[in-house]
């Protein structure tokens, strides 16, 4: 060996940091270091297979068909994996498993130093890694030679996991990885291979390569080496030999997710297109799930090659809770994201999935609808983006929605619009809605009063997205919606005034309507008497074509500007402050009145003055008189 070579490197302080956490909070469940190694040598070889068929002048093909061997020395306490895969070069290696390269990791890292309580949870999905071998090993080395280096130009990598690892130079004879674990006086339960086999069948049974484990004679020399896992994709088994169990456990390898999922949908499709499709609808949204930008997607197989991870182009985005594989026997192997964005047989698949996707939460909706209150409670609120984003399927996600309402006194949205439909009451011609800043703020919009009264179920809106999605969604089962913060003549039609309008208080009324106006001049678009309130004076509400506030605010916290909405006032002429008003004298007070009845309104509308010391000061003075 040439010593001149050998280098000390510092890991990177993330490095240091994963480290430590993950000794710590792992070492219950430390056997999963197994899995790890294994799930990047089969990573290892799935990308040198891939190279070897999409550029072979750069890649010899090997003589030893792809595998993944472990062997167990009792003597030295070691366990090690070898593997043909790809390898790695130096530059890779420094990158690979000195640094956390990912964009997300550094992120994962500050969101498990504030939630200490769920760091299990948070490790568990998001997947440990290489580094979890220090959990088990005192010392890890690793020999690697990269599949386009000739020369036997190889690698020695080795490190405690204290802070620091060396690199080292060194012939090596076959292409590929093989990594020994030094294992610490405390772990060498790990050397019985009854126990590794367990491991192995336990957490990596679906890695499509052979996984072997060395057989020794009574001179503790190898003899044999005994294939351990069924190494079949387990795609491209017919459905009717594969178990629930088995289907679970691909999603635990695939996805890193301690749940079990909730439901999948396998589909192999022979005909003018020939694809296997299997998606999985996880229980609960991971960490990185609520970021649009964040990965997802596919993992995406040609011919049963491994392509690529975080194929997005197969499903449309506000899907992008599915986890899963697509493997299509039509698609080049050589095909990069780019050709992915505008490949005609893309459009096609994806468009097929959606319909999958949808037609299995239909089911899921109508056979198992606890099962689906748990989907929708976790992803209903990415799946609302479907009404804006995807039209043609915009009657079917209209029926897997699911609303809070003023009639169920609970929060969690369970009300389907088919059901809101059944509680119409008579005359109602119209599918009533308020978006709000919370559940809590809409229960006690005065917006409600005379839904209420009239015992008319509203569905009371308050995600992010509910807004915008409102924007799209205008029918149901030929049924407009109506949102009850604007002007609707329908309501009026539907509700007979309780209390009528003689011919004196009538002239009273207007006359009152009309001095509000002249007070209120350009600030309001209008001023009319209502039936709508009961125990609230006065309300602000917006003309039909008008922007809503909750429309208004969502463009403000995205930075751009908006016109100021102009409202139309509402006066409950039945309610006492208004009679009281009506049979003041000095028309200075009434304008002072007017004027914080108005400010009022439009505080219980937008949660917001412009002025609030103005608004007090008038307060005040109300008071003093
Ligand atoms: N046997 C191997 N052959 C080739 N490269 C490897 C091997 N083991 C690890 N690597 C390289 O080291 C990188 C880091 O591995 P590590 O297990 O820490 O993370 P990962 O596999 O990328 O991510 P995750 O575990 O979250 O899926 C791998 O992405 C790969 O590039």
């Amino acid at each position: 060996m040439d010593q001149k070579t050998k280098k000390t490197h510092v890991f990177q302080s993330e490095v240091k940091q994963l480290l430590h956490l993950m000794i710590h909070s792992l070492y219950s469940n430390k056997e999963i270091f197994l899995r790890e190694v294994i799930s990047n040598s089969s990573d290892a070889i799935e990308k040198l297979r891939f190279s070897q068929l999409s550029h072979p002048d750069q890649y010899k093909k090997l003589i030893n068909p792809f595998k993944i061997q472990i062997s167990l020395d009792k003597k030295n306490h070691t366990i090690t994996v070898i593997d043909n895969g790809i390898g790695m070069t130096k530059d890779e290696i420094i990158n690979n498993l000195g640094t956390i390269a990912k964009s997300g990791t550094k992120n994962f890292l500050e969101k498990l130093q504030k939630n200490k309580k769920e760091k299990n949870d948070f490790i568990g999905q998001f997947g440990v890694g290489f580094y979890s071998t220090f959990i088990v090993a005192k010392k890890v080395s690793v020999y690697t030679r990269h599949a386009n280096l000739k020369n036997k130009q190889g690698l020695l990598w080795e490190s405690e996991g204290k802070g620091t690892y060396t690199l080292e130079e060194i012939p090596i004879q076959e292409i590929g990885t093989q990594i020994i674990l030094h294992l610490k006086s405390t772990e060498h339960e790990f050397l019985e291979e009854w126990k590794i086999k367990n491991i192995v069948s336990k957490y990596s049974d679906h890695i499509s390569i052979p996984i072997e484990i060395s057989k020794y004679d009574e001179k503790k020399k190898i003899i044999s080496w005994d294939q351990i896992n069924k190494a079949k994709a387990i795609w491209t088994i017919p459905k009717k030999n594969i178990t629930k169990k088995e289907y679970q456990e691909f999603y635990t390898y695939l996805t890193k997710d301690i749940e079990k999922p909730l439901t999948w949908i396998h589909n192999i499709i022979e005909g003018s297109q020939e694809y296997i499709s299997l998606m999985y609808i996880p229980q609960k949204s991971t960490w990185d799930m609520w970021n649009r930008e964040n990965k997802h997607g596919l993992k995406l197989y040609v011919k049963n090659v491994y392509v690529m991870d975080d194929a997005t182009q197969f499903l449309p985005n506000y899907l992008r809770f599915v986890k899963g594989i697509i493997d299509s026997q039509d698609l080049p192997l050589n095909i990069s994201r780019e050709i992915l964005q505008d490949n005609p047989l893309i459009k096609n698949l994806r468009k097929i999935l959606t319909k999958r996707i949808l037609m299995s939460l239909t089911t899921l909706q109508e056979k198992e609808p606890k099962k689906y209150q748990k989907f929708w409670n976790n992803f209903g609120i990415i799946l609302k983006e479907g009404i804006a984003e995807d039209t043609e399927n915009k009657n079917i996600i209209s029926n897997l929605l699911r609303f809070s309402s003023l009639h169920m006194p609970q929060k969690e949205q369970n009300l389907s619009l088919k059901n809101y439909l059944k509680n119409f009451v008579s005359n109602q011609e119209k599918i009533y809605f308020l978006t709000s800043e919370s559940y809590e703020a809409s229960l006690n919009s005065p917006h409600l009063e005379i839904f209420k009264e009239n015992k008319i179920d509203v569905l009371l809106l308050s995600d992010r997205v509910d807004e915008w999605m409102m924007n799209y969604l205008l029918e149901f089962e030929n049924k407009k919606f109506q949102s009850i913060s604007k002007t609707d003549l329908s309501l009026e039609k539907m509700i007979t005034p309780k209390k009528n309008i003689t011919p004196e208080n009538n002239q009273q009324y207007t006359s009152f309507i009309e001095k509000t106006k002249n007070i209120l001049k350009e600030k309001v678009k209008d001023v009319r008497i209502t039936h709508r309130l009961t125990n609230t004076p006065v309300i602000v509400v917006t003309d039909s074509n008008d922007m809503s506030t909750q429309m208004a605010k969502l463009f403000t916290a995205a930075g751009q500007t908006v016109p100021a909405i102009k409202y139309i006032l509402e006066i409950n002429m039945q309610h006492p402050l208004i009679q009281k008003i009506i049979n003041i004298k000095s028309e200075k007070n009434i304008l002072i009145w007017i004027e914080m009845l108005f400010e009022q309104a439009i505080l219980v509308e937008k949660g917001n003055l412009e002025n609030p010391n103005n608004f007090i000061q008038k307060i005040n003075q109300l008071l003093l008189n």
